[in-house]
């Protein structure tokens, strides 16, 4: 079996005390990555999407926290704790809607609480960040395996934005059965939706399915309802920002569009993504907090003003999908119905 999917570089990896992303801003025409040492790099790094994508704005995250405990000057236990707290809340204000960021800060946080010294401390919150990174990519693989069973030989799948093996620790999310297909030998196509405003889709999907060698089309956003009326789409495949318990999912704005259109044309539509994605504390998505960005991402294409000026703007990052239009959830536990997610949930607590 060949390994297709370890062709593409990890786009955040730990290396010699230090954080290395892969620059997405600058994907597809450049390959560049930065070496960040300081947790405001890292804020800054998820707040400009240098590094995007729920699961790996988490593992950045992790990792963000780990360079700051590792630097930090600390005479107990209980002061470095307290200074771990206050770099948990300023990392999670950098991105609001992808649960996985406060989950993983939340989670490295937890683990160090029990540590009893300032040593024990620092090797945690590094360790535990990598932990959550190993994780990570073995539930994408899973997601991978349980959303290839699903399509028939040959599928031709459309999804939008990038939840690939760039916005987690491997394979991705809604992207992972075609990182498996390509190492079986499987041949699948992909239709990726530019993904307007930051086009996601046109610049992040594209490459990265090219450079597996899988068949991947561009449209735009507007073509989908044209494209689902006049060629054979077995699936619609989205990633998520955030679960709520009933289902309904948060993703790239587009995604709820993409999800009617599917309904109206009989085409099943499923959101990929690992329970680290799903908020738990939340009935249902009107609660899940919307990120709104500057209005620069709209008026201007690569810096070049394409709109009046001073005409009103608003840019949603993200949608919600209500859980009547999912038809499954795909997660590493297996594909799981919406209405079912809570009564799993509680069975796996035991
Ligand atoms: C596996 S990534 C899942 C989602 O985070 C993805 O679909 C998405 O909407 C990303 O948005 P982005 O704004 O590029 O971070």
């Amino acid at each position: 079996m060949s390994d297709q999917a370890a062709r593409l570089p990890p786009s955040v990896e730990w290396r010699d005390g230090a954080l290395i992303l892969l620059d997405q801003r600058r994907l597809p025409l450049e390959v560049r990555y930065r070496r960040l040492t300081r947790v405001e790099e890292v804020w800054e790094a998820i707040k400009q999407l240098e590094v995007r994508g729920a699961p790996a704005i988490g593992i950045a995250a992790g990792f963000g926290i780990a360079l700051w405990a590792l630097d930090a000057e600390a005479d107990s236990p209980q002061s470095l704790l307290e200074g771990l707290e206050r770099t948990r809340v300023y990392l999670e204000s950098s991105r609001p809607t992808a649960v996985n960021l406060a989950w993983a800060v939340r989670r490295i946080f937890r683990a160090c609480q029990s540590e009893p010294s300032v040593a024990a401390i620092r090797a945690r919150a590094l360790l535990e960040a990598q932990a959550i990174q190993a994780e990570d990519a073995e539930a994408c693989r899973k997601i991978g395996e349980h959303g290839l069973a699903l399509l028939p030989a040959g599928a031709t799948v459309m999804t939008i934005c990038n939840a690939g093996a760039i916005a987690t620790a491997r394979y991705g999310t809604a992207l992972a059965p075609f990182h498996l297909a390509r190492e079986r030998g499987l041949e699948l196509s992909v239709i990726a939706c530019e993904t307007r405003p930051l086009l996601q889709g046109a610049r992040l999907t594209t490459w990265e399915l090219a450079s597996i060698g899988i068949d991947v089309t561009l449209i735009t956003d507007s073509m989908a309802a044209h494209v689902m009326k006049t060629r054979r789409i077995d699936a619609v495949i989205v990633g998520a920002d955030r679960i709520a318990r009933n289902g309904d999912s948060a993703n790239k704005i587009g995604t709820y569009g993409l999800a009617l259109l599917a309904r109206a044309h009989g085409i099943p539509f499923y959101v990929a993504a690992p329970f680290s994605t799903i908020d738990f504390e939340l009935a249902d998505g009107s609660g899940i907090p919307i990120e709104e960005r500057d209005e620069k991402e709209i008026v201007e294409i690569q810096g070049q003003r394409i709109a009046p000026e001073g005409i009103k703007v608003f840019n949603p990052a993200f949608d919600v999908t209500p859980n009547e239009l999912i038809e499954g959830l795909i997660t590493e536990r297996g594909v799981i119905r919406c209405a079912e997610l809570d009564c799993h949930q509680a069975r796996a607590m035991g």
